[in-house]
């Protein structure tokens, strides 16, 4: 195998997990729980499911029995087809949404970043935006927030464009912008969900770049799990988890991941040519 480390999914091939810390919180409504992992792991989910009822009362399994572990201070991706529940996963992660059953740790503080870069830069300048999420801290005095915001715009390349207006930047820019306001709240691990959807390839690149660099920079500190249906943004990743039809099939390092997702399309293109 290369040296690369790839695990199928069914069944988990989890390590036992090194520290279980006693503060587990229960959400009995839901029937699932978050529990405090390892210190080494940003981001771990058990056996998780989640479905929803139809109007006739059928219940549809979206995420099917989910599991997989990503080391702290990586980029990782989650990659499947449409439909096969990414951004599902990512929202119970980022506890938007509750899932039905199974365990999820996810290190705090965490921020999400939204598909749609109008939809989360909300204030007139550069500034003012990665400012905004400060603005419940209390106790930060505007030479503490301007120094938080300097820092966060440098980590996505952005410094010079302190003083520009928001709608004078690509959309690119502006995801830019917006994973620093996430950064701007010494967030642990950023939740990015298919931040180039709209983008044209320069900005894509530019944005998936800025997240490598601040990984790197962050020198184990931040983590990132990026959702994208985009192969060839894999290049960037340390690891990778690929899904089909609500589950993991495969999680690992990114290239042993692309070859897997390389071989399945091979595959795929031979029997609709035979
Ligand atoms: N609250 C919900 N009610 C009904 N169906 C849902 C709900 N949430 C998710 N789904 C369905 O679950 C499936 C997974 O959706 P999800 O958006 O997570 O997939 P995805 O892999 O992110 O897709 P894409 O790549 O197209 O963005 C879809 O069929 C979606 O319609």
């Amino acid at each position: 195998m290369n040296g690369h480390c790839l695990f199928a999914a069914s069944p988990p091939r989890l390590l036992p997990l090194r520290s279980i810390s006693s503060s587990v919180s229960s959400s009995s409504s839901s029937g699932s729980y978050r529990i405090r992992f390892s210190d080494s792991v940003a981001v771990e989910c058990r056996n998780l499911c989640f479905s929803v009822s139809t109007r006739q009362g059928i219940t549809v399994p979206v995420l099917r029995d989910c599991s997989f572990r990503i080391p702290s201070g990586q980029l990782w991706m989650i990659l499947g087809p449409n439909g096969c529940g990414k951004s599902t996963l990512l929202k119970i992660l980022a506890d938007v949404v509750n899932p039905t059953s199974g365990t999820v740790f996810v290190e705090k503080p965490k921020n999400f970043v939204f598909q749609n870069p109008d939809h989360q830069v909300v204030m007139p300048t550069v500034e003012a935006d990665v400012a905004f999420g400060l603005g419940k801290y209390q106790d930060m005095n505007p030479e503490q927030v301007k120094s938080r915001v300097i820092k966060a715009l440098d980590a996505v390349g952005m410094r010079d464009y302190m003083q520009r207006p928001i709608q004078t930047l690509s959309g690119g820019q502006k995801q830019r912008v917006a994973i620093a306001g996430a950064l701007a709240e010494a967030c642990k691990v950023l939740l990015l969900d298919e931040l180039t959807t709209f983008l044209d390839e320069s900005d894509q690149m530019g944005v998936i770049k800025a997240v490598k660099g601040l990984i790197n920079a962050k020198k184990g500190d931040v983590t990132a799990l990026w959702v994208t249906h985009r192969l060839e943004e894999l290049e960037y990743a340390d690891g990778a988890v690929y899904m089909e039809n609500g589950r993991v099939i495969r999680h690992g390092d990114a290239a042993t991941i692309s070859d897997f997702i390389k071989a399945k399309q091979s595959l795929y293109i031979d029997q609709i040519g035979s």
